[in-house]
Parts: C-alpha cells; sequence; structure tokens
C-alpha cells in the first residue's frame, strides 16, 4: 500500500509564532521536501509573502501555497481539498505538508475535511502543533474580566478560539518564554495543561526554536480521533466570523518611521487592535520593512532589497474584534 503524506496542521492564537516556526521547520527540512499551505484572515497576506523571501536552500519558488481572503476551515470544500489535490498529483510530491491557519481559525473543521475520500488514502494528519503566546496569556489576554463574566450570556470569542486550538492540539508549543520570568512561565505552563486532552504535551520554546524532529513524525492520525477533541463549536456546522475583523491600510513611502510606529503603538492602544502587520516603504531606504505588532508588542526590520520593478509602498493589515472603529484607525495612523 503507498504510504500517506503526513500534514501537519499549525493552529495558535494572532500572533503566537506560527509563520515563526514554520519558517524554522523549513530551515531545518533536513532534506526533506517540505510544501506549506498558509491561510490568514483578511484579503492581503503577510506571511507567504515573507515566507517567499526567506531564501531557505530547498525551498522551491512552488513550495508555498497562499490562500488568502477567508477561513481554511470554512472554505474547506472550494480552496482547500483542490489544492491538496494539485499538491499531490505533482510529479514531485511533497513528502511532508505543512498547514499553517489563520490565528483565529478553529482547527476542527479542517481535520475533520481529511475524511474527504478523495484525499484520506493519500494524505493523513501527522499532528495539530498548536502554538501559545505565553506572554499573552500571561497578561490575561484570552480570559474573562470579572465584569464580562458577570454579564448574563456573556460570550468571549478570543477565550473559545483559544481553547478550541488548545482542545484540538497534539503537541503545544509555549513560546515567547523570553519575555517572561521562569516562574511566570511555569504558571502558564500549568494554566495552558488544564485545557489539553490527556497525556497531550506542553514544550516550551523561544522564537518557536525546536527540534523538527519532536514537531513533526508524530503520527497521531487526528482525523481518526476526531471526537476526542472537543469544540465549543460542535454543534454548528460551520463558525461565523462576525467576532472578529480586518482591513488593510495603504500607506505611501515614509519619512518619518519611528513617528509612524508611535502612532500605531497609539492606535493600538486606544483601539485594542489584536494584530497588525505589514510592509513599509521608507524613504531613502533600499530595502523593505517589516512591521510585526502583537497587542502592544511591535517590531520592526528590513527584510529584502526593494525589487527594481516593484513599486514603492506599504500597507498594513489589522485585525482586531468587530466594532474596530476603521476610520479612525486609518486616521490615527495614516498620520
Ligand atoms: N519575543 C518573542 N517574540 C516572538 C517569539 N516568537 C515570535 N515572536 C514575534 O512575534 C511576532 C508574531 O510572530 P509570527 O510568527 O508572525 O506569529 P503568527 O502566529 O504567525 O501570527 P499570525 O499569522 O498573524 O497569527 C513577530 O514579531 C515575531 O518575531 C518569541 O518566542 N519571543
Amino acid at each position: 500500500m503507498m504510504s500517506k503524506v503526513p500534514a501537519t496542521v499549525i493552529t495558535g492564537f494572532l500572533g503566537a509564532g506560527k509563520t515563526t516556526l514554520v519558517r524554522h521547520l523549513m530551515e531545518n527540512n533536513q532534506g526533506k521536501r517540505i510544501a506549506l499551505i498558509v491561510n490568514e484572515f483578511g484579503d492581503k497576506g503577510v506571511d507567504g509573502e515573507l515566507l517567499a523571501s526567506c531564501g531557505i536552500t530547498g525551498c522551491a519558488e512552488d513550495a508555498i501555497i497562499e490562500l488568502a481572503n477567508g477561513c481554511l476551515c470554512c472554505t474547506v470544500a472550494d480552496e482547500f481539498l483542490p489544492t491538496i489535490q494539485s499538491l499531490l498529483e505533482r510529479a514531485n510530491p511533497p513528502d511532508h505538508i505543512l498547514i499553517e491557519t489563520s490565528g483565529l481559525a478553529l482547527p476542527k473543521p479542517l481535520v475533520k475535511a481529511f475524511h474527504w475520500p478523495e484525499i484520506r488514502s493519500k494524505v493523513t494528519v501527522d499532528g495539530v502543533i498548536a502554538v501559545v503566546d505565553a506572554a499573552a496569556v500571561a497578561d490575561g489576554r484570552f480570559a474573562d474580566s470579572p465584569e464580562a463574566m458577570a454579564q448574563p450570556d456573556h460570550d468571549n470569542p478570543l477565550e473559545e478560539v483559544f481553547e478550541d486550538q488548545l482542545a484540538c492540539a497534539d503537541l503545544v508549543l509555549l513560546n515567547k518564554t523570553d519575555l517572561l520570568h521562569p516562574d511566570t512561565v511555569a504558571q502558564v505552563h500549568q494554566q495552558v495543561a488544564q485545557d489539553l486532552r490527556a497525556g497531550i504535551k506542553v514544550v516550551r520554546t523561544s522564537k518557536s526554536a525546536i527540534d523538527p524532529r519532536v514537531v513533526l513524525g508524530l503520527s497521531a492520525a487526528a482525523e481518526d480521533d476526531l471526537a476526542a477533541r472537543p469544540s465549543h463549536h460542535d454543534a454548528e456546522d460551520g463558525h461565523d466570523h462576525d467576532d472578529f475583523t480586518s482591513f488593510a491600510i495603504a500607506l505611501a513611502s515614509i519619512a518619518d518611521i519611528e513617528a509612524l510606529e508611535e502612532r500605531i503603538l497609539d492606535a493600538i492602544a486606544t483601539h485594542d487592535i489584536l494584530r497588525l502587520k505589514g510592509f513599509l516603504a521608507v524613504e531613502g531606504k533600499p530595502a523593505r520593512a517589516v512591521i510585526q505588532a502583537v497587542g502592544t508588542r511591535l517590531e520592526r526590520w528590513f527584510d529584502r532589497p526593494w525589487k527594481s520593478d516593484e513599486v514603492r509602498t506599504g500597507h498594513l493589515v489589522v485585525i482586531g474584534r468587530t466594532g474596530l472603529d476603521r476610520a479612525a484607525i486609518e486616521r490615527a495612523i495614516g498620520g
């Protein structure tokens, strides 16, 4: 019998370190041909673009497939299945498939898709890896405030997505431990462990750095034990995305990047933006700048020189709870 191609689903809330993990796994591919399917919330992809410029040796151009716009777990039949099928039909099919889901996606409906007769005999879910932002957990990002708990019928979409991702995991990476005191890491570890199925291991990481042999080759066949992976959305057919929203801000070349950074941080704090990321053109700089913000933590670096035929403009993708004041954020950041 032909052996099935293993597929690893990488889940984890917005900004937890999924793309960082994917990059690490692709850089340390140990000669394996790895293909990546990446899906983001919002119609302007950043992760695929960032990885495309990775310069990893052995990482072929066509190794990265971006499914932008929409939620992978809800567009499974239309987009995901044909993509997997076309990967498998390649002259040189991958040895391993990585699937990076958006930070707001529920992993379970995606894993369920592996039951489809067209792919069931050819691919198996080797494992669901949940990446956790330990600093965000320590900040109480996913927990309810006492005031919210007191509300009748309250629900917390952040907490539900976070818990669904953990409940489906075969392995958890407790990431960003570099940002916390070891005692806090231990507390967060304990807290996260409570939401896991019995026997699921938590590995502490910084910058998602982990030996690929720990993450790949779990042989979990997750599609065969879905019943053991509880979800807040089990009673529903799909899930709606009304709880979260996303939009992109176009920016012309920036003269003063420090000033822009301050405006971004102010906007994040004022409007409770969950995630902001994108690219910028900076006047007088030959390279493209990357901006990454998770909550109020912001990173910026230059990733690659602009190509001669590229238009030097930027865009920032903003993600938050529904109700974000787009016009006000655009005004605040646009300056
Ligand atoms: N300090 C610290 N920063 C990290 C760590 N891992 C990732 N980051 C940073 O966190 C930000 C988000 O990382 P990503 O890998 O893009 O996160 P993601 O989960 O792919 O984000 P989304 O796809 O938007 O959900 C980037 O600025 C990373 O450099 C870590 O362990 N420690």
